[in-house]
C-alpha cells in the first residue's frame, strides 16, 4: 500500500506546483528532489543532527548524497493516481447515478469516516515528538525553568495514549471523536498538527485527501487481509514520520456496482502507457 499512497503524495504535490507555477520543469524537480529526500531516511538524518561526530565521518554518504540531490534525475511515468486524478478534473462523475462524484465537499457529511481518521492519528501520530522548536528566550514550561536556547521535545505519543485522559485508550474508537472538526481537540490531549502559531499549516489540506482517499478505497474497492488468519500487524518501525514496522500488504477487488467506472479508469490509463 505504501508505494500507492506516495505515488498519491508526489502527484498531488507536483500538481499544486504545476498548477502555480505553469513552469512544468519546477514541478518535475521538485518530484526528484522530494523522493531523494525521503529516501534518505529520518532515524540517520536525526542522529547526525544530534551526535555531531557522525558528520564529520559522513554518516552512510548522507552528506554526500544530499549535496546530490539536486543533481538526480528520473523517469517521469504515468501511475493509476495521475489516471484518477485526470479523471476527476476532466470528467467529475455523480455518485446517484451509479457514478462515483469525487466531491470533497461529500466529506463534511461524511463524520464518521472524519473520525476514523482522527482515531488513527490519535494512536499513531504521524510525528511523535512532534517538531522540535527553540525557545527564543527564558521561560516556565510546566513549572520548569527552561533556559533561552533550550529544544524541549514534546511527547505527544504519549499524550494521546495516556490512560489518564483516554478511556479505553488502545481500542480503535472512531466514535470518541464524531463531534469534532478538523484533526484538533481543544486543549492539548490531543494535536497531531501540532499547536499555536507554528502549527502544521497542511491541515486543512491533509485531512481533506486522506478523506478523499479513503473515501475512494473503501467505496470503489473491497478489501481483505492477506492472511485471513492473521491479523494486520500494527507494529511501530523507527523514522522520522512514524512508519509502520512491517509492509501493509492487502488483497482488494472492485465492488459490483463500481466496475463500469474503473473499466474506465483502466481504459483511461492504457491510452498513457
Ligand atoms: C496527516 C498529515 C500531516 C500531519 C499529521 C502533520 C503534522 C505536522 C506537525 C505535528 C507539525 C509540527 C507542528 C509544531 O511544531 O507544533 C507540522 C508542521 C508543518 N507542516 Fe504538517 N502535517 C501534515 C501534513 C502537512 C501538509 C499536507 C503540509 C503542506 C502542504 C504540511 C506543512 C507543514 C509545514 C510547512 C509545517 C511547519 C510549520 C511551521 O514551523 O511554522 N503538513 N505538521
Amino acid at each position: 500500500m505504501k508505494s500507492t499512497f506516495y505515488d498519491l503524495t508526489i502527484n498531488i504535490m507536483t500538481r499544486m506546483i504545476e498548477v502555480m507555477d505553469k513552469d512544468k520543469e519546477e514541478g518535475k524537480r521538485f518530484r526528484e528532489i522530494l523522493y531523494d529526500t525521503v529516501s534518505l531516511g529520518g532515524d540517520k538524518i536525526i542522529l547526525v543532527d544530534f551526535i555531531p561526530f557522525f558528520k564529520w565521518i559522513g554518516f552512510k554518504g548522507i552528506d554526500k548524497r544530499m549535496v546530490n540531490l539536486e543533481e538526480k534525475r528520473e523517469a517521469k511515468k504515468m501511475t493509476m493516481i495521475d489516471v484518477l486524478l485526470l479523471l476527476q478534473q476532466n470528467e467529475p462523475l455523480d455518485l446517484r447515478r451509479g457514478k462515483i462524484l469525487m466531491n470533497e465537499s461529500d466529506l463534511a457529511k461524511l463524520s464518521y469516516l472524519h473520525a476514523i481518521i482522527v482515531e488513527t492519528i490519535r494512536l499513531y501520530p504521524t510525528g511523535p515528538l512532534l517538531v522540535p522548536h527553540e525557545s527564543s528566550s527564558d521561560c516556565v514550561i510546566g513549572g520548569y525553568h527552561i533556559p533561552r536556547g533550550t529544544m524541549p521535545f514534546v511527547n505527544l505519543w504519549e499524550t494521546q495514549n495516556d490512560p489518564k485522559l483516554w478511556d479505553e485508550l488502545n481500542k480503535f474508537k472512531p466514535e470518541r471523536f464524531e463531534e469534532i472538526e478538523g484533526g484538533n481537540k481543544d486543549g492539548f490531549m490531543l494535536m497531531p498538527f501540532g499547536t499555536g502559531r507554528r502549527s502544521c499549516p497542511g491541515e486543512g489540506l491533509a485531512m481533506r485527501v486522506v478523506g478523499l482517499a479513503l473515501r475512494f478505497f473503501i467505496q470503489c474497492l473491497e478489501w481483505y487481509r492477506v492472511n485471513e488468519e492473521e491479523m494486520v500487524d500494527m507494529t511501530e518501525g523507527t523514522g522520522l514520520v512514524f512508519p509502520r514496522k512491517e509492509r501493509l500488504e492487502a488483497k482488494c477487488r472492485p465492488r459490483g456496482d463500481m466496475l463500469n467506472l474503473l473499466a474506465q479508469i483502466v481504459k483511461f490509463s492504457f491510452s498513457f502507457f
